[in-house]
């Protein structure tokens, strides 16, 4: 095992949708300060914009999957610092840019739950960034924003330019009452010195505990598993109806029909469950092993069979991502006899996400008449402010060699040219994030900008 001293330091940064994450760590690449930084991005929004403003440093920047970060993403997060693990030497330190839209505790908890990450990384700090101008729309009513904020090691009150002195004040102190330990800075575009940021060895353990009891226990994508003894060619999954049009599942074989083996086996679904699903109709075996599976009962109404396929005797995990009531779920051998499961654990989802928030992605080939969009951009805007958290994109201006980034934060709004296309294919990604939005009418609104 590393000593703590030869473990990296990782710091994961958080912050409400469009606080200045990307500005920061834009700033902290920039910045002569001989550290090389490998950076992991968790985006919210359909089409990952955030890579391709990360500026182009020599570090190395992993995307991970857009999702949560709490749940389906979890895996991902293992994934890629167990890849990171094996060029330690090439990195002395990592970034993780979690989304606007996610509590920070499950990433943190990463380093504690998970015994070989936590042999190689040591989590540095929580730094939170907080929008001075916009936090107040949000603080009330976001979990995720409290918990960036109860979280923080450090925050950072940013964007102080747009608000008075008196604003700052107040969103100071509201802070402190969330969270009377962190460092607090103020900043403008998230100028602090980067010994501010990094190597603030400041996360501390007992404290996550006292604001969440539940922090080191693990949050799994599934809401139950059960471990079996199957033969092979003898088992199969039943389902009857349930509440939704698919199911996913994972069926993994363990070393053992206890607790732990349940734990073993979630912990390697909880990593693949990350990677897309192969999608099963009624009929469609499944095979224990390293994927995960989607059943789609679109098509398939009643009773559903789905043969299991074992290679060898043994003990076997089945997650689901409902509870088995929900589906009517058995197991039965090739008689239709019911196969008990040796041992069973629900398993909570430990949050919950404010689903009202949601993103639309826009891809589009062609070129943009300046003119148009802005007009287009202002109506939207105007009309649905208060509902858009957040708009960001990389959009092909025509008779501009270079790209044209934009950037909104409600109705404040922002764009410029990028660097040149070059050889890359012109064309638009945009993503919008917030309440009550209409897909085919952002679609559409955007498609009478092309020329
Ligand atoms: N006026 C002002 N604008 C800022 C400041 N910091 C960042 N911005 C702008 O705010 C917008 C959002 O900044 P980002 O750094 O992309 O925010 P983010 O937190 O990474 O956004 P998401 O990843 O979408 O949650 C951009 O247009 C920035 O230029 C600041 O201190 N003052």
């Amino acid at each position: 095992m590393a000593t703590s001293e030869k473990k990296i330091p990782v710091t994961v940064l958080t912050g409400f949708l469009g606080s200045g994450k990307t500005t920061l760590l834009n700033r902290i690449l920039t910045e002569q300060h001989g550290k090389r930084i490998a950076v992991i991005e968790n985006e919210f929004g359909e089409i990952g914009i955030d890579q391709a403003l990360v500026i182009n440093a020599d570090e190395e920047v992993f995307e991970m999957n857009n999702g949560c970060i709490c749940c389906t993403v979890r895996g991902d997060l293992i994934r890629i610092l167990g890849s990171l693990m094996r060029r330690k030497d090439k990195f002395d330190h990592v970034l993780v840019e979690t989304t606007g839209m996610a509590d920070p505790s499950p990433v943190a908890q990463t380093f504690f739950v998970d015994d070989e990450i936590g042999s190689q990384f040591k989590l540095d700090g929580i730094v939170t960034l907080v929008d001075a101008k916009h936090v107040s729309l949000h603080i009330d009513d976001s979990d995720e924003c409290k918990e960036q904020i109860a979280f923080g090691d450090v925050i950072i009150i940013n964007k102080t330019d747009l608000v008075t002195p008196e604003e700052v004040e107040r969103v100071e102190r509201r802070i402190r009452s969330m969270n009377a330990l962190a460092r607090i800075h103020r900043t403008v575009r998230g100028q602090i010195p980067i010994e501010s940021v990094l190597d603030v060895g400041g996360f501390d353990l007992g404290r996550a505990l006292k604001q969440k009891p539940a922090f080191l226990e693990p949050e799994y994508p599934f809401e139950w598993g059960g471990v079996y003894s199957l033969q092979p060619g003898q088992a199969r999954l039943v389902l009857g109806d349930g509440p939704d049009a698919s199911m996913d599942v994972a069926f993994v074989p363990v070393d053992s029909a206890d607790e732990a083996g349940l734990k073993e086996g979630a912990e390697k679904a909880v990593r693949f469950w990350s990677r897309s699903p192969s999608r099963r109709v009624s009929g469609g075996a499944l095979a224990a092993g390293n994927t995960h599976f989607q059943l789609d009962f679109a098509k398939d109404r009643g009773r559903k069979v789905y043969p299991l396929t074992v290679p060898r005797e043994g003990l076997y995990a089945l997650f689901t991502e409902h509870g088995p009531e929900e589906y009517a779920l058995r197991v039965e051998d090739a008689g239709g006899g019911a196969l008990k499961h040796r041992v069973e654990q629900a398993f909570g989802a430990g949050h919950s996400h404010d689903e009202t928030v949601t993103s639309v992605g826009i891809h589009l080939e062609g070129e943009v008449d300046q003119h148009r969009l802005n007009a287009w951009l202002a109506k939207v805007l105007q009309e649905q402010g208060t509902d858009i958290f957040r708009m960001k994109g990389i959009l092909a201006i025509a008779g501009q060699k270079s790209r044209y980034v934009f950037q909104g934060v409600h109705m404040l709004f922002d764009g410029q040219p990028d660097k040149p296309w070059g050889k890359t294919p012109r064309a638009n990604d945009l993503v919008f994030i917030g309440r009550n939005l209409d897909r085919e009418a952002l679609t559409e609104g955007f498609r009478k900008c092309l020329k």
